[in-house]
């Protein structure tokens, strides 16, 4: 039987702090799907700088990642009910409360775990392991 990861984030701007948890996400089991979250939902920081599509489609060509698609733009557990996968990776920093999403689950028939996925270890050089950091430096050099 297929083991069935979900990832989910915004991954506006690419860093190896992305690479790390989706390869993280990926040895959880045998197959990793990413869900690309929508604008409207990212509501806890600015606005995402590229498209949704944009954003899908380069996740999708990283290694780790089978997959990647689309979030759903009212409901986040409905991509979930259509996977019903086995496991759902949640990154280091998310805000999102593991045992409130193992409760929706539950109430939604979905048999799945939920993992906390570890940060990058920052490397000896000066990487920017956030995409807001990514945007700080580009404002400060060129802005
Ligand atoms: C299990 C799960 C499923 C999600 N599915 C969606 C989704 O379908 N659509 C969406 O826009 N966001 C979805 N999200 C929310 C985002 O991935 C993400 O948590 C947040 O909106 C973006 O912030 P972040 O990248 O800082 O974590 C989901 C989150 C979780 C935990
Ligand atoms: N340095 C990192 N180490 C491990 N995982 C990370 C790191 N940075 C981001 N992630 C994970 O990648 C997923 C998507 O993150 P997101 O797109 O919000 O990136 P971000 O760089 O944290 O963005 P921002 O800087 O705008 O908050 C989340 O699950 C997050 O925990």
């Amino acid at each position: 039987m297929t083991r069935t990861v979900i990832a989910q984030g915004t991954f506006d701007i690419l860093h190896p702090g992305h690479v790390h948890y989706l390869e993280e996400a990926a040895a959880m089991g045998d197959e990793l799907i990413v869900i690309v979250a929508r604008k409207a939902n990212v509501d806890h920081k600015e606005a995402p700088i590229c498209p949704a599509t944009q954003r899908r489609d380069v996740v999708g060509a990283l290694e780790a990642v089978d997959e990647a698609i689309l979030g759903h733009e009212e409901d986040i557990f409905v991509p979930i009910e259509e996977i019903d996968p086995d496991v759902i990776a949640l990154g280091h920093d998310q805000h999102h409360d593991a045992d409130a999403i193992e409760a929706e689950l539950d109430r939604r028939g979905i048999d799945c775990t939920v993992e906390r996925a570890s940060g990058r270890e920052p490397g000896d050089e000066d990487e920017l392991l956030s995409t807001r950091l990514i945007i700080d430096r580009i404002l400060e050099r060129r802005g």
